[in-house]
């Protein structure tokens, strides 16, 4: 077997125990577990110079090669055209997205110096899987420097449709670069439908099978979602069960049960619209009020991005406006916690939870929504409610509750059910999603994926 070089602006912290909030890192850190190889990508740190050379620090298996960005880099690659344009377009907030011809040379210039890295440590036989939006044009920039290693390209977001992709002005240079790959994946059949749209109607590209033609390239596309491993999950789920956290969270809950939300504090995660069900939910069944509590877990995320410091002033404002609507001396009904919690413990709060709330208003797939069910305990399953636009609904719509997070009524509807399902229900639910997660974990998403950029 070749061996595998991973590439992805985001690389798992090397320390042991540290936590890490972000559905990517958790994956591929999974996923190069079993095979081995090198994974390249940003070190997370800043530095005054341009790095020409990664350092390299091996856990096991894996070459963790890591490079620092300069501030420049960051600014224009990782905070303007990634986070600035590309995420918050491709997750339909076009409104948000802020433009700069300066922020896409900065963008390009990365991935220029990505692929220079590459060309020093590639061997012919090497396999390169790519991984998201930040690393768009590697793959040309990799040819440009003479690899012709087979590559691979995995975005973890959404593909927007073509009307929406349009906004970015440089749409055509940017699809032509995925172009450059081997082989593209997306979340969802969803999203590929959508890359391919843009393809044979801006770019005359036919499609035949799994096969995209454009110009003189032809490349496979298709969907691999992206899964977990749900029994390794359940077993982190019982690993926290005697930690002081999750006793402080019992005994603040006082026999009340508990809906869980845990997300990365980002717009697009729905939840300003979350907390908003949540008081339809207080205000429309008052049979639910002092009995059910609201623990939302929100690390911070991407706090120098305009937007993202909107998002948290917002949610602050309606924590405070609900929890001051209906408060008691012995019941506070939302609890947000603005920071991360390591996952056995996160997994360990989905176990002694009766409600996972995942209501995104876009997501690629949302690893939450499947580790939720991953870690309920068999005899006593907690309920998925869960946002129709999480890449996770293709997966899992026949045993969540399914909402969409724009109807807050219905999304109140949804937790109403929830709260109230009968356990035979609750049982049946559980276990054919089970059935699914099983049936397409994290070991499938890298085989598939793999095995076809192999073929
Ligand atoms: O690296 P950051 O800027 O701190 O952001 C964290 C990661 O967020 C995104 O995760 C996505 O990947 C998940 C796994 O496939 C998926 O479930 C989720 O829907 C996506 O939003 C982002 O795509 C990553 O690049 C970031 O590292
Ligand atoms: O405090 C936290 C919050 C999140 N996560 C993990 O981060 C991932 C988030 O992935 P998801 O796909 O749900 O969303 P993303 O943040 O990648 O958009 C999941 O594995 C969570 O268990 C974590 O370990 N600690």
């Amino acid at each position: 077997m070749s061996r595998l070089i991973v590439v992805s602006n985001r690389v798992a912290p090397i320390t042991e125990g540290k936590s890490t909030a972000g559905g990517l890192v958790v994956g591929v850190l999974d996923a190069l577990r079993e095979t081995g190889g090198i994974w390249l990508g940003w070190s997370g740190d800043i530095s005054g110079e341009p790095s020409t050379a990664p350092v390299t620090e091996t856990v096991d298996n894996i070459d963790f090669c890591t490079i620092p960005l300069t501030q420049r880099d960051y600014d224009r690659y990782y905070r303007g055209f990634s986070n600035g344009v590309l995420w918050p377009t491709f997750h339909y907030r076009i409104d948000l997205s802020q433009y700069n011809g300066e922020d896409y040379k900065g963008y390009v210039e990365v991935n220029q110096r990505f692929a220079a890295l590459l060309a020093t440590l590639a061997q012919p036989t090497d396999r390169l899987w790519v991984h998201d939006y930040h690393l768009i044009p590697l793959a040309q920039a990799c040819r440009e420097q003479g690899l012709d290693n087979r590559i691979g390209f995995f975005l973890h977001i959404p593909f927007p449709s073509p009307s929406v992709l349009r906004t970015i002005p440089r749409h055509r240079e940017l699809v032509l670069a995925l172009c450059q790959y081997d082989l593209v994946g997306f979340q969802t059949q969803g999203d590929t439908q959508a890359f391919v749209d843009y393809a044979t109607r801006h770019l005359d590209g036919v499609l035949e099978g799994d096969i995209l033609q454009v110009g003189e390239r032809r490349i496979r596309v298709g969907s691999y979602p992206i899964g977990i491993h749900p029994d390794q999950v359940k077993t982190l789920s019982k690993q926290s069960a005697r930690s002081k956290q999750l006793d402080a969270l019992k005994a603040g809950l006082q026999h009340r049960k508990l809906i869980v939300s845990v997300d990365r504090l980002d717009y697009s995660k729905g939840l300003v619209q979350r907390f908003d069900a949540f008081d339809c939910l207080l205000e429309t069944a008052p049979q639910h009020r002092g009995k059910v509590t609201l623990v939302q877990i929100a690390p911070p995320s991407r706090q120098d991005v305009q937007g993202y410091r909107q998002i948290r002033r917002q949610l602050e404002s309606a924590a405070g406006r609900i929890n001051g609507k209906w408060t008691e001396l012995s019941w506070t009904p939302i609890r947000y916690m603005n920071r991360s919690y390591e996952r056995s413990l996160l997994m360990s709060f989905f176990r002694a939870s009766q409600v996972g709330l995942v209501t995104p208003m876009r997501d690629g797939m949302n690893l939450v929504a499947k580790e939720y069910i991953a870690s309920q305990p068999a005899d006593d399953p907690g309920v998925l409610v869960l946002s129709e636009f999480a890449g996770a609904a293709a997966e899992m719509q026949d045993g969540a509750i399914m909402v969409n997070p724009f109807d807050t009524k219905a999304m109140a509807d949804g937790l109403d059910l929830a709260l109230r399902m009968p356990l035979q229900q609750r049982k049946k639910r559980y276990e054919h999603l089970m059935e699914v997660l099983r049936a397409n974990d994290l070991s499938r998403w890298r085989d598939r994926f793999l095995g076809d950029l192999e073929s």
